[in-house]
C-alpha cells in the first residue's frame, strides 16, 4: 500500500517533470503569442461570422507546429545557449532533458500540428506552417551564430503565422489587404529582437551569436534601423483603411501608437543607452497587443 503510494507520487513527479520540460522547449509564451498573430489573421480574413470551430483548429494547429519549431531551436542551439545566462536554464543546456527526447517531441507535436491543419483548415495553412518550421529551425536557427541577417530571416518567420490565420480561412481569395499585419509584425519584430539585443549584448556576444549589436556596441547603427523600421510602419494604418481591411478609426489609432513609438525611438536615436533602448524596449511590448486589438475591433468583415 505504501509502496503503491510511493510510486504513484514517483510518477506524478517524472510526468510533472516531463510536462515542464515540454512547456519550455515549446517556448510556451512566445507560442501563445504565435497564436494570437495566427487568430487575429483568421478573424481579419473571415466574413461577418467568425467559424469558432475553424479558429480553434487553427489556432491549435499553429501552437503545435510553433512548439515544434522551438523545441528544433532549442536542441541546435544547446551548445550556445549553455553560453548565456538568458537561456543557460533552459531544459537542454541544464540536462533536464535528452537532445533525443526533446527532438522526438519536436517531430511528433510538429507532425501532429501539420496535419491537424491540413485536415481542418487547408494545405496551404498547412505547407505555410511547415515551411515556416523549415525556416526558422534550419535557416535562421543556424545563421544566428554567422551573421546578423538572420534577425531580418527570423522576422519573416515572425510575420507568417498571421498570413497562416488568413489563408486558413481565406485560401481562395489571397487579397493585398492580408499582408497588413504580418508587414507590421515583421517591423515589430526587428525592432524588439534588436532592442533585446542590443540590451543583451554581452550575453549574445557570450553565447557565440552574431546580432546587429555585435558589429555595433555603440548602438548608433541599431537606433537607425529601428527609426528606419518605424517610418516603415507608420503608413500602415491608412494602407489598412484605403484596401478596405479597417475603418478609419484604425488608421487614426494606428499612426497614433505608431508615432508613440518612433518617439521612443528617436530618444534611442539621440541618447543610445541601456535605459532608453530598455523604455522602447516595454513600448514595443505594448504596441503590438494594441495595434492587433484595434485591427479586430475596427475590421470590415470580408463580403
Ligand atoms: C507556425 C510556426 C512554425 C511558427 C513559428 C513562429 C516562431 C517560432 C517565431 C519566433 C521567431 C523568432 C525569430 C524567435 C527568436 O528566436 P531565438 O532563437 O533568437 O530566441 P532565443 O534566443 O530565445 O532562443
Amino acid at each position: 500500500m505504501w509502496r503503491g503510494h510511493t510510486s504513484a507520487a514517483s510518477a506524478s513527479n517524472v510526468l510533472r517533470h516531463y510536462w515542464l520540460c515540454y512547456w519550455e522547449l515549446s517556448k510556451a509564451r512566445l507560442s501563445a503569442l504565435v497564436v494570437a498573430t495566427s487568430g487575429a489573421g483568421y478573424v481579419l480574413g473571415s466574413g461577418s461570422i467568425v467559424d469558432i470551430a475553424g479558429l480553434c483548429y487553427t489556432c491549435t494547429g499553429t501552437m503545435m507546429v510553433a512548439a515544434s519549431a522551438n523545441t528544433l531551436n532549442q536542441v541546435f542551439d544547446v551548445k550556445n545557449d549553455a553560453k548565456m545566462k538568458r537561456t543557460m536554464r533552459r531544459p537542454l543546456p541544464s540536462g533536464r532533458i535528452s537532445p533525443v527526447h526533446a527532438a522526438m517531441w519536436a517531430t511528433s507535436v510538429g507532425a501532429a500540428g501539420t496535419t491537424l491543419l491540413a485536415c481542418k483548415a487547408n494545405y496551404l495553412a498547412a505547407g505555410l506552417a511547415a515551411s515556416n518550421l523549415i525556416l526558422y529551425a534550419f535557416v535562421y536557427t543556424p545563421l544566428k551564430q554567422i551573421h546578423h541577417v538572420n534577425t531580418w530571416v527570423g522576422a519573416v518567420v515572425g510575420a507568417i503565422p498571421p498570413l497562416l490565420g488568413n489563408w486558413a480561412v481565406a485560401a481562395s481569395e489571397v487579397s493585398l489587404n492580408s499582408m497588413i499585419l504580418p508587414t507590421a509584425l515583421y517591423f515589430w519584430q526587428l525592432s524588439h529582437f534588436m532592442a533585446l539585443a542590443y540590451l543583451c549584448r554581452d550575453d549574445y556576444v557570450a553565447g557565440g551569436y552574431r546580432m546587429l549589436s555585435f558589429a555595433d556596441p555603440s548602438g548608433k547603427i541599431t537606433a537607425w534601423v529601428l527609426l528606419r523600421n518605424c517610418l516603415y510602419m507608420l503608413p500602415l494604418g491608412l494602407l489598412a483603411y484605403k484596401w478596405g481591411l479597417t475603418s478609419g478609426w484604425f488608421s487614426f489609432e494606428a499612426s497614433l501608437l505608431t508615432t508613440g513609438l518612433t518617439i521612443g525611438v528617436l530618444s534611442f536615436v539621440l541618447d543610445p543607452t541601456h535605459k532608453s533602448a530598455r523604455r522602447m524596449f516595454h513600448g514595443s511590448l505594448l504596441y503590438l497587443p494594441a495595434l492587433m486589438a484595434g485591427l479586430i475591433l475596427h475590421r470590415l468583415p470580408n463580403q
